[in-house]
């Protein structure tokens, strides 16, 4: 049985300030569910959120990293750094990365094969655009971005991967795939895990969607068989949207 994930990413939101404030509005919604609740939240916040979060359940996430330890890198941040604050999951490779900051497939790799080695776990994003949809290469494109970001990924380490399938067309757009479709692709990454470490394993990753999730929505997504949360943007600004979706 795969427990669910639900991660809000907060992307270039919330000062310190406003980020203290939301979180100690929904830090309790992790208490009385099985549902495992994550913010990622700005590099700037990181500190200050981790001391808010003590004595909670709720995880800790950074929405990038570099993949080296250190080194002249003006303006990037290391594992080691993340690790030093505490944090458990980093997004790696989300659509507005790889869109404006040039992340590919094998950078996207180094970082996911970075995060494991530190002890930090990847939610590593795939997914296609409009386009490619509409010319019936999603699974193509969804393979591929899948299969390199996994490149020398252990079994064991498998288990601390956490996938996202967020087609870029559905993300702040207000559009959802409908959780058929959702749960079909999803169901494909499962067979590609599988078809690279079997079964197993393959029943255990789990795979969010992302995409306008919003509390209307959640539950028809998290009632189909392969969704195991959910990657959410903007609803996980607002206190009581976040808390409704966490309790789906
Ligand atoms: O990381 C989250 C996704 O990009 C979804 O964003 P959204 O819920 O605002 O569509």
């Amino acid at each position: 049985m795969r427990k669910p994930i639900i991660a809000g990413n907060w992307k270039m939101h919330n000062t310190i300030e406003e980020g203290i404030k939301l979180v100690r509005e929904i830090k309790s919604v992790a208490d009385n569910t099985d549902v495992e609740v994550v913010v990622c939240v700005p590099f700037t916040s990181l500190s200050e959120i981790k001391k808010e979060l003590q004595g909670t359940k709720v995880k800790l996430g950074a929405q990038n990293m570099h993949w080296e330890e250190k080194g002249a890198y003006t303006g990037e941040i290391s594992p080691v750094m993340l690790k030093e604050i505490g944090v458990d999951y980093v997004i790696i490779g989300h659509s507005e990365r790889r869109q404006y900051f040039n992340e590919t497939d094998e950078t996207v790799n180094k970082k996911v094969i970075s995060a494991l080695k530190y002890g930090i776990k990847p939610i590593i994003c795939v997914g296609e655009t409009l386009e490619q949809r509409e010319k019936n290469i999603e699974k193509d494109v969804v393979s591929k971005q899948i299969i390199k970001a996994l490149e020398n990924v252990s079994a064991e380490d498998m288990l601390n991967v956490v996938i996202a399938y967020e087609p870029i067309w559905a993300i702040g757009t207000g559009k959802t795939a409908s959780s058929k479709d959702a749960n079909d692709m999803i169901s494909f990454i499962r067979e590609t895990i599988r078809g690279k470490y079997g079964v197993d394993i393959s029943e255990e990753v789990r795979i969010q969607y992302g995409g306008s999730v919003k509390p209307h929505n959640v539950t028809e997504l998290m009632n189909e068989s392969d969704i195991d949360g959910a990657l959410v943007g903007g609803a996980s600004l607002k206190a009581e949207d976040f808390i409704n979706i966490v309790n789906f």
